[in-house]
Formats: C-alpha cells, structure tokens, sequence
C-alpha cells in the first residue's frame, strides 16, 4: 500500500516536472522584436479588431511599442478603455532604451467602439474620418457559443467571424488604397480543416454545430483572403492569413467544464498553449516585418509561409462565397 502511494506520488510529481519542463523550454514561438526595431511602426496607423482581450491585446502591445496609432476596435467600451489603460501603464513601466525615459517612442492608443455582430456598428465606425490606415488586423472572434443570432439575424459565429470582417474589410478598401502601400492581416485557426461552406444553410438554420460553424467561419476567412488578394492585385495592398495555433485567452468562454476538471484543464493549458505574446507573433510579423511586403494572399503560422489543404484554395467556393456574402451584408453594387 505504501509502495503504491509512493509510486503515485513519484508519478504526479514526475508529470508535474514534465510539464513544467515544455512549459520553459517547449516549442514556444521566439518574439520578433525585442527592442532594436523602435519606430518601424512609426508613423504608421493599424486597426486591431478584439484589441481588448487575448491575441488582439498582445498584437496592440507590440505594434504600440514599436511606434504604430493603434486604433483599438472593440465592442465594449469599458472593457476596451480598462485594456487601453492597461497597455499605456504596462508600456510606461517597461521603457526600455529604445522608448527613452518617459516611453516617448512609443505609439498611441486610440478606443472606438465596434460590434461585428451588427452590420450598423460596422459602417458608423467606417463613417468616422481617418485620415490614412496602413494595416488591418481582422482578429476578433467567437468560438463555439450556443445558437444565436447577430443583430442583422446571421449565425453568430458565421456572422462575427466572416461577414462583419467582410464589410468591414470592403467599407476600409479604399482609405487602405490611398494609404498604400497597407497590410490587411487575418486571424484564422487550423480547425479551419472540419469546416464546409454549405451555402444552402450558411444560417445554420436547419441544423447547428458549434464546432462546425466556427470551423466553416474560419474556412470563409482563408478563402476571403484568397479572393480578396486575387481582386487586389496591383494595387500595393496586400492581405494575408495566419493561425496563432493553441493560445491560452478568453476565446473558450463559452465551453463549459465541470469546477472539478477545471484545475487540470488549466494546468495542461498553461502546459502546452502558448501565451498571449507568443501566440500574437505572426500577427506582428505580418504587420511589421519587411520581410512580407509584396507578399500577398498566403497563409502563415509561427511567421513561417505554410501549405493549405485543396478545399481552402478552391477559387470556385471563394468567388461564390464573395458574391453571397455581399448579397448577406448589403454591399451589392
Ligand atoms: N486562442 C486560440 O487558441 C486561437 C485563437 N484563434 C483566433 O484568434 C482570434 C483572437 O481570439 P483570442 O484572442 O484567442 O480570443 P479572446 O476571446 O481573448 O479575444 C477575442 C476578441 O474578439 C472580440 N469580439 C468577440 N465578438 C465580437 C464582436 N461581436 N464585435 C467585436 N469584437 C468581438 C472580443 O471582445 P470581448 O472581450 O468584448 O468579448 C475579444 O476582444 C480569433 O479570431 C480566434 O478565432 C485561432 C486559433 C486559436
Ligand atoms: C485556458 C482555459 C480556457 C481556454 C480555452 C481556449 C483558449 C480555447 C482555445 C481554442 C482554440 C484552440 C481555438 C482554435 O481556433 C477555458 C476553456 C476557458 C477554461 C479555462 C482555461
């Protein structure tokens, strides 16, 4: 008996270890800029969708300390003003040579409220003058939340994920234009691979699947992506797609897990999800770096080019699905 405990309590304490030991030198993602690059966003405006919470939060930090006006689009203003206050204390504290005492180098923070699940939000954001706009980061999103419905009556993951990015998208193509050359940059996910864009339901109204809508939702965003780099070519904008892969954030608020689970739940997510920052690399990357100007419609991950699967790069579904969503959006010309 007292072998067993022995062996048990050897056992837990050898896994705790383990997982410790991939938590600090596991496959973590190394962060692009570690001062050096000061002012490489400078002068230079980026629109973050979601900045308040998780990826989008980490991608505002970085830009704003690499110099941008991070224009923090966010359907809460509260919890956008606490997140923006947050990053100017956290920028102050952390300084740095590269920012000077008083973090003077770094960029600014701008809130404006933006709810992607209502198409009115959407354009009264647009309609606010800004007078240039050098990237786009299509990151907001939702995952696997109970049936509901956006205030314009679409599927809400299919409807916040997809069609609020595409108006958003093309109400800002022409400031993007006139700003070239600009960056559009979209957060997808490689659960991508278990969607279908079934056109004859995209409401999901016969039948819904959590797992599938954020699936197709996060489909629609590569072949979005696609479809908008085959319209955009020549004209100095670019866009491209990356998965953070598995980041510890709110997104899994809506998956519910019993209290007594919770704590090892946790514990492999601290084991083997990335934070935050690291998760948010190939978004910064996308943004920043030099190394990606020009390049346009490719998906990336771990700020590295990678291969899609056939149903992604199907140009048939991507055109046919550009013309349905902006038939859904009202954008028809
Ligand atoms: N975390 C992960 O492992 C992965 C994440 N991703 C993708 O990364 C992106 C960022 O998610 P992540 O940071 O993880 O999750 P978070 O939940 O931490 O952040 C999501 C952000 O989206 C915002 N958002 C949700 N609904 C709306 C809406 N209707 N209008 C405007 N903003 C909205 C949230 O606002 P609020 O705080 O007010 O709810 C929040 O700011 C998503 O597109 C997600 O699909 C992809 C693969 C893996
Ligand atoms: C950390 C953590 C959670 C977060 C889960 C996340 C972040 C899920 C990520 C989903 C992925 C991988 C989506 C891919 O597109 C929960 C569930 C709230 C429970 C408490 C601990």
């Amino acid at each position: 008996m007292a072998v067993a405990t022995v062996a048990a309590l050897l056992a837990a304490l050898g896994g705790a270890l383990w997982l410790a030991a991939r938590r600090f030198v596991g496959p973590s993602v190394k962060r692009l800029h570690r001062g050096g690059d000061s002012g490489l966003m400078h002068g230079k405006t980026v629109l973050i969708t979601g900045a308040n919470s998780g990826l989008g939060r980490a991608t505002a930090a970085e830009l704003l300390r690499l110099g941008a006006r991070v224009i923090m689009g966010c359907r809460d203003r509260t919890r956008a003003e606490e997140a923006a206050v947050q990053l100017r204390r956290e920028i102050c504290q952390a300084g740095g040579p590269e920012l000077g005492p008083d973090s003077s180098g770094a960029g600014e923070l701008v809130v404006k409220e933006l709810d992607l699940a209502s198409l009115r939000s959407v354009r009264s954001f647009c309609q606010e003058e800004e007078p240039r706009l050098d990237v786009l980061i299509n990151n907001a999103g939702i995952f696997q939340c109970p049936y509901m419905k956006t205030e314009d009556g679409f599927e809400m993951q299919f409807g916040v994920n997809h069609l609020g990015h595409f108006l958003l998208t093309n109400l800002l193509l022409g400031l993007l234009k006139s700003s070239a050359p600009s960056r559009i940059v979209v957060v997808t996910s490689k659960l991508y691979k278990y969607g279908d864009i079934n056109f004859e339901d995209l409401n999901s109204e016969q039948n819904y699947n959590k797992r599938f809508c954020y699936s197709r939702s996060k489909l629609a965003n590569i072949l979005f992506t696609r479809e908008l780099a085959r319209r955009l070519e020549g004209t100095n904008v670019t866009v491209n797609v990356l998965h953070p892969g598995m980041v510890r954030t709110n997104l899994g608020r809506h998956i519910h897990i019993p209290l007594l689970v919770k704590p090892l739940f946790n514990l492999v997510t601290w084991a083997f999800f990335k934070t935050p920052l690291e998760g948010a690399q190939t978004s910064i990357y996308l943004a920043s770096s030099p190394e990606v100007e020009g390049v346009s419609g490719k998906y990336f991950g771990d700020c590295k080019e990678e291969e899609l699967l056939p149903k992604a790069m199907d140009e048939s579904v991507a055109g046919k699905l550009w013309d349905v969503s902006e038939v859904m959006v009202g954008i028809l010309k």
